[in-house]
This record gives C-alpha cells, structure tokens and sequence, in this order.
C-alpha cells in the first residue's frame, strides 16, 4: 500500500527569533523538519556527494581496507539487512550513505527502521525521495524532498535532555526509483563529556524527571549489541519516581 507523502515545515534560519514557534512545533511535534537560508551554496552540497558517490566507487580492497580502523568506524560494506546500502561513517560525526538501487529493488526497505542515537541529525538528501518517518499516529509517512535545505532529526539524546519534550523521530528508507541515492548525515551526538539528563528548567512538579543520566558511550553500545536501534533502549534509563 503506497504511503501518503508530506511536506515537512521549513524552518527559515534567516529570520529568527521569529521561527522560534515553529521550530518547537516541529520538533516537538513529529520530530523533524527542514532548514533553509542556512547560508551553504548548493554548489557545495552537490560537490560534498559527488566525493560521497567517489568514495563508493573505490575498489573492495581499498574500501575493505579502511574498515573498523576504530571500532565502527570506517566502510561498511551491505549486509544481509541492508543489501542497497554500503556507508563510510565517522561515528558521531558523520556519515556517507550510498544506495544502490536497480528496478528490483523498487519498493524495497533500504535502511531499517530506527531512531537516531545522538541529539539531532542534519541530512543531507536529494531529489530521489524515499525517507519515510513515523508520524504521531504511528503511521508511515513518506518525506517529499526539497532539494537545496537540509533534514534535520531529532534523536535519543534529544528526548532525554529536553524530559521528553523532543520527538525522536523512528524513519525508515525505501527505494522508490531506480536511480543512485546519495546522503550525508551530520551527527549533533551529546555533551562532550558524553552525559546526558534532562535539562532543570524542564524538569518541575507538573513534569517529574522521566529520565536517569545517560552516558552516550554506554547508550549506544547497548543499542547495537541488543539491535534496539529504534528508541526503544531508553525504556531502561526511565527514572524510578
Ligand atoms: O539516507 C537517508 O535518507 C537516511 C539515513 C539515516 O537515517 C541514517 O543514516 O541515520
Ligand atoms: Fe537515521
């Protein structure tokens, strides 16, 4: 069954503060929205893919060699859950996605369901479309692309530093056409000294703390050797009260 597209709110980074209440609608809301007039020319945005796409037309051996030079860092060749996909991620930082889409793998999931981990991601996608997120009914909801502004995603950390406030978004992608996909994530993860609790000033009477202090570290590991990867790990930091 075909999922419904929308459009996300654009956030105008121009003209603050008086985007502030569209922000907060958004992310609170369904936890993503775009940013325009964020100041990046286009020509860069296309140059940064076009190296993304270069990096994936490397020989095997050379990206096979650049692999887990730290833990989880490095090539990520395709899986058995993620045959479209091969990724260079920079944990943390960021990440190169390269989807290898041919007409069989129409209508097929490329990346598996899952929140992100750190306190917002900024994507940078294209005009192939395919993101679809989880909106606040828990229905699927395909993403319309908007080429020139970026995605931004609210994440995990996201949720427990705002006390719940934040929407951390569950997205999937799903080919949708037979034409090479090419994204780039910019990870915003936490604090630096890698813990994370919900912030005083939105914690009071009407909202009790819903969260214990989360070391990122921890958090994330916890997330890949259980396969949790959809938000559902922080079920183990609620609080007690
Ligand atoms: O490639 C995309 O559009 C999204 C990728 C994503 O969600 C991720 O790498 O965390
Ligand atoms: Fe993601």
């Amino acid at each position: 069954m075909a999922v419904e597209t929308i459009s996300l709110p654009s956030i105008d980074l121009a003209n603050f503060p008086a985007e502030l209440g569209k922000l907060t609608a958004a992310a609170t809301g369904m936890g993503c929205f775009r940013v325009s007039n964020h100041g990046i020319p286009v020509e860069l945005m296309t140059e940064a893919k076009a190296v993304a796409s270069s990096f994936s037309q490397l020989p095997d051996d050379k990206k096979l060699g650049n692999n887990d030079v730290f833990i989880g860092s490095g090539f990520r060749s395709r899986t058995a859950f993620t045959p479209l996909l091969e990724s260079f991620d920079w944990p943390c930082t960021m990440r190169l996605n390269v989807y290898d889409y041919t007409e069989e793998s129409i209508g097929l999931q490329a990346a598996q369901l899952h929140t992100d981990s750190g306190l917002l991601t900024v994507l940078l996608e294209d005009e192939i479309g395919g993101f679809e997120v989880v909106d606040q009914t828990g229905k699927f909801v395909a993403v319309h692309p908007q080429p020139g502004t970026f995605l931004v995603i609210i994440g995990d950390v996201g949720k427990v530093w705002s006390n719940g406030k934040l929407r951390n978004v569950q997205h999937q992608v799903v080919c949708t056409q037979a034409a090479p996909r090419v994204t780039i994530v910019f990870n915003v993860a936490s604090p630096k000294d890698g813990v994370v609790e919900p912030h005083a000033a939105l914690v009071d009477e009407e909202h009790p703390r819903l969260y214990r202090p989360l070391n990122f570290v921890e958090y994330r590991k916890l997330r890949d050797t259980t396969e949790s990867r959809d938000g559902s790990a922080l079920l183990l930091w609620q609080a007690d009260e």
